[in-house]
């Protein structure tokens, strides 16, 4: 099945689930943008079109369904006039971001909007030109290219980064290993991190970034090679630590979950938001 045959089918399914057509729209728009980005087959990036759907309807009923939330608390991150420049080049402008505690934001914009350099700024790593941040709680940062280490074992890796959280060597692999379980991925013993998959890689950055109970999560296209069904779960994480009351901030390039977020930081330039 091509991909376009693939995109009606998942229009046709959608709509055979009675999801309203603007959610259709969005959601073909969003897996359209995804394999032209990609380059993937259909199928192999999303699954069957049917099973695709479903997925999005159960989503959609599990977020009406949903029990009344934790009223947001105290502010975890706030980011303001944050101005950024390489060279002549202004990347961010005065940008501003306030999440607090049981709030969820979306980091949005076009390749090269300044996304990536944004959620750095805000994780400490670079310094803005201008602006501030203010940071209250623990830090829990999954960079866009893993931050891991290719010679050690994932099992090394958890001890590692829960020694920095103040977690024993066996408590950080317990933490470590039940993270990785609910990504749908049982390290192998005695397979360093280089022989893995780049999906792999990725959640082990995402289990990293999430183990020690961070306040604040800032989450960098976490989901990067995940399949459909990982791509799904890492979306319930993501509610669920909202609902813990952490800070989450998401850079994402697809839209299906951005009705479902507190707000949304769009950081394509005015000239080109406005063109497009
Ligand atoms: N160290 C650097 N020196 C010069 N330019 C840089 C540097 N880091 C990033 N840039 C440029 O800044 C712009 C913003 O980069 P950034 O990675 O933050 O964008 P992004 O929105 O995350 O992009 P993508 O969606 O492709 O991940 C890009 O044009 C990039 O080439």
């Amino acid at each position: 099945m091509d991909n376009d045959r693939w995109l009606w089918t998942l229009g046709q399914e959608m709509a055979r689930h009675q999801l309203a057509p603007d959610a259709v729209r969005h959601v073909v728009a969003e897996a359209a943008a995804h394999l032209r980005d990609s380059g993937q087959p259909a199928l192999r990036a999303f699954g069957t079109p049917e099973g695709y759907a479903a997925a999005v309807a159960e989503s959609l009923a599990a977020r009406y369904g949903r029990p009344a939330r934790p009223a947001p608390g105290r502010v975890r991150l706030s980011a303001r006039g944050i101005t950024k420049r390489y060279r002549r080049r202004t990347i961010l402008r005065s940008v501003d971001l306030t999440v607090r505690a049981g709030e969820v934001a979306a980091v949005v914009g076009a390749n090269g909007a300044g996304k990536s350099t944004f959620l750095r700024i805000c994780a400490g790593l670079l310094a803005p030109d201008s602006g501030e941040v203010t940071l209250d709680g623990r830090l829990g940062y999954c960079p866009q290219d893993a931050g891991t280490y290719d010679f050690l074992l994932p099992d090394e890796q958890f001890v590692l980064i829960g020694a920095g959280r103040g977690l024993d060597r066996e408590r950080s692999k317990q933490i470590g290993r039940a993270g990785a379980a609910s990504l749908q991925w049982r390290p192998a013993a005695g397979v360093q991190t280089r022989h893995l998959s780049g999906g792999t890689r990725q959640k082990l950055n995402l289990v990293m970034a999430s183990m020690g109970e961070p306040d604040v999560l800032l989450l960098d296209e976490p989901y990067q090679g995940f399949d459909r069904g990982t791509y799904l779960d890492f979306w319930q994480h993501v509610w669920r630590w909202r609902d813990e009351g952490r800070a989450v901030v998401v850079v994402t390039h697809l839209l299906s979950q951005l009705d479902q977020v507190d707000q949304v930081l769009d950081l394509t330039p005015a000239s080109e938001g406005a063109a497009a």
